[in-house]
């Protein structure tokens, strides 16, 4: 058999070609090999004009598809403005756009995170939380873990008296394969502190959230 290398971002291990040293990330031109090999594998000739370059786009493609693996939520929620002036109220981020990949499939989810927190120890920049929903989203993922992964970063680098995230997603394995459903809505919530303890608190921030889409 061959042997197992594991990949310091990879929660499984990755097999590797006989001879390649077992603790090393896969090379661009391993990875190009791998597209080459699913062109065929679906059909086509990898050597024709057209797809000649694609195993080196799709490589591209997923460095930065993939990016998050390269990254860590904790380094986007490192400054906290303490300055608040006050402010004590919830904070609450809507449609913020993102786009991931299930890892069943590997195909794209993508839809709008909607995160609130209640500060305590100060704000972060408000750019940040859209970081840290790409820095999870830019992984294999399912939509519950990327809510909880989110949820749980916000609370644990910002120590807020509560976190609220939902997340609203189509997922392209259901609509272009499989059962092929078009347009289903995936919500997941994750609630910590204040949200978690008070259901006024979630309607709260649902009522927030669903403001944003009402009919004006
Ligand atoms: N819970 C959850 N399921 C997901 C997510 N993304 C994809 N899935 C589901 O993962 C399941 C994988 O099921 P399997 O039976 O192992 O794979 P499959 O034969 O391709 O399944 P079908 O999609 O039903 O054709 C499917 O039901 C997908 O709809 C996600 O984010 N969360």
């Amino acid at each position: 058999m061959d042997a197992v290398v594991q990949h310091p971002f990879a929660r499984v291990p990755i097999p590797a070609p006989k001879g390649h040293q077992t603790t090393r990330k896969p090379t661009r031109e391993e990875a190009e090999a791998a597209v080459r090999t699913l062109i065929a594998w679906a059909g086509d000739d990898p050597a024709r004009e057209g797809l000649i370059d694609t195993p080196k786009r799709v490589v591209k493609a997923y460095a930065e598809l993939f990016g998050g693996y390269a990254e860590k939520a904790a380094d986007s929620l490192e400054r906290v403005f303490e300055d608040v002036q006050g402010y004590d109220d919830m904070v609450v981020l809507r449609d913020i756009p993102y786009f991931s990949h299930c890892e069943h499939h590997m195909v794209p989810f993508y839809g709008k995170a909607h995160v609130a927190y209640y500060p305590s120890n100060g704000v972060v920049g408000l750019s940040k939380i859209a970081r840290v929903i790409d820095t999870y989203a830019r992984r294999l993922q399912t939509q519950e873990a990327l809510t909880a992964q989110i949820t749980e970063a916000i609370d644990e680098h910002l120590k807020p008296r509560g976190v609220a995230v939902m997340i609203e997603g189509e997922h392209m394995c259901m609509a272009m394969r499989g059962i092929q459903k078009q347009g289903v809505s995936t919500v997941t919530t994750q609630f910590t502190g204040v949200f978690r303890d008070d259901p006024a608190e979630q309607v709260r921030f649902i009522t927030l959230v669903r403001a944003a889409h009402a009919p004006r």
